[in-house]
């Protein structure tokens, strides 16, 4: 079709190890905190959207999952604020409507961090639609825009999400820390104990947090940026360990800032205790069996009852062999992402769950950023969705 621009990109997920929870300004979406991440894999968990650009499209229109879905004003900013990045050859394309499609092979809006996935996305792809000049314009403070957390899934491996102190937003960007390289090792282990849509939305439990919780204010000023600093010495020195203890330290510090929220937030469930028991027997196991490390395994929880267990490549067949016999599941594409061998687990030490506790466990590894991809286009070659 005449002048239609079109561009497929797939963005990964990012889970926090350094936790994001209250702003300061709900607008500009500018956090109380610094925060620090691990990028997931974009290989098993991503959103990917395709972007039309063409002077025939009457309106913007936004497809997820299959669906039409509306362009709320989180996603209206990205638009508008890349739109004022164009480049000065591409200016026309300013003045034509989009067409986007968008999906996310893992469910949406169930505390996955789907809008860091897919809002990093959007950004990104908007950025190959429009030129954007990444050395010139810092696309995480774009995608902040869409979802805080959005702005920590820009890069891959390492990233520290740095609050600023500006009002107007422009010095709180993320940064990366190290990439992937730095630590091939590092495993992360998703147990989805639910895949249904959340109660409270992150935006609106935070919300509550800043007004009622005198723990999240404390937090934020006395705790987080000594803990950042520790932990990206760990990263430096991949020193499990300190990686490990700040990590499950600071989902427990999460998870209490949520309690103390009035009326409170229950984000995690009696299946997610029970993960959490397992993860700390486990250590101890591995203690009792000669490990030199103190902990081989660290969970982190967000908004919701789903685990991310950090864990080595050394122990992945292990832990995870433990976890399935555990948790039986009847599903048959029970373990997925990362090709891992699972046994039947000798260790007997763990409680038995009923089947079905857990949907299905997502195995992955620390990867980078978003990517452009030339295939698999989610709109059809003249723009039109695909029904
Ligand atoms: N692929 C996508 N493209 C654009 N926007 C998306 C995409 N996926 C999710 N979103 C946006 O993110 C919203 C879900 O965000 P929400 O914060 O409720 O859930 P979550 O990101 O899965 O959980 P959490 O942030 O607590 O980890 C969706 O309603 C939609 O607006
Ligand atoms: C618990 C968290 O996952 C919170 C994520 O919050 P969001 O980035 O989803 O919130 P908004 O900025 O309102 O879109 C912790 C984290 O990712 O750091």
């Amino acid at each position: 079709m005449e002048g239609l621009v079109m561009k497929t990109c797939e963005g990964p997920v990012n889970i926090a190890v350094i936790k994001y929870w209250g702003k300061r300004n709900d607008e500009l979406i500018l956090p109380m905190n610094d925060s620090l991440s691990v990028t997931l894999h974009v290989d098993h968990l991503r959103s990917r959207t395709t972007i039309a650009c063409s002077p025939v499209f009457k309106e913007d229109e936004f497809w997820l999952n299959g669906k039409p879905f509306p362009i709320n004003e989180r996603m209206r900013t990205c638009i508008e604020e890349a739109k004022k990045h164009i480049s000065e050859e591409k200016k026309e394309l300013s003045k034509y409507k989009l067409r986007i499609c968008s999906e996310n092979n893992f469910a949406t809006a169930a505390g996955l961090a789907s809008s860091a996935a897919g809002f990093a996305c959007l950004v990104y792809c908007l950025a190959q639609v429009y030129g954007i000049d990444e050395k010139v314009v810092d696309l995480t403070i774009l995608a902040r825009r869409g979802s805080g957390s959005a702005c920590r899934s820009i890069y891959g491996g390492f990233v520290w999400w740095q609050k600023g102190t500006s009002d107007d937003g422009h010095d709180s960007k993320a940064v990366q820390v190290a990439s992937e390289a730095r630590w091939p090792e590092l495993r992360a282990v998703i147990l989805v104990v639910s895949h249904k849509q959340k109660d409270v939305s992150s935006k609106d439990g935070m919300k509550r947090s800043r007004e009622t919780s005198q723990l999240l204010h404390f937090r934020s000023k006395q705790i987080v940026q000594q803990r950042i600093e520790s932990m990206i010495k760990a990263i430096n020195a991949k020193d499990f360990d300190a990686f490990a203890e700040i990590t499950m330290k600071e989902s427990n510090q999460f998870h209490a800032v949520a309690l103390d929220t009035f009326p409170p937030c229950f984000y995690m469930n009696d299946v997610s205790r029970n993960v959490i028991d397992l993860v700390n027997k486990y250590n101890a196991y591995k203690v009792d069996m000669g490990s030199s490390t103190r902990y081989s395994a660290a969970y982190t929880f967000d908004a919701g009852p789903n685990a991310c267990i950090y864990l080595q490549d050394k122990d992945l067949s292990e832990f995870l062999s433990i976890i399935v016999s555990s948790f039986p599941s009847i599903e048959k594409e029970y373990v997925r992402g990362l090709p891992v061998e699972v046994v039947s687990s000798s260790v007997d030490i763990f409680p038995k769950h009923a089947p079905g506790a857990l949907d299905y466990i997502i195995c992955t590894k620390v990867g980078p950023g978003p990517r452009v991809i030339e295939s698999d286009h989610l709109l059809n070659p003249d723009g039109s969705f695909k029904v």
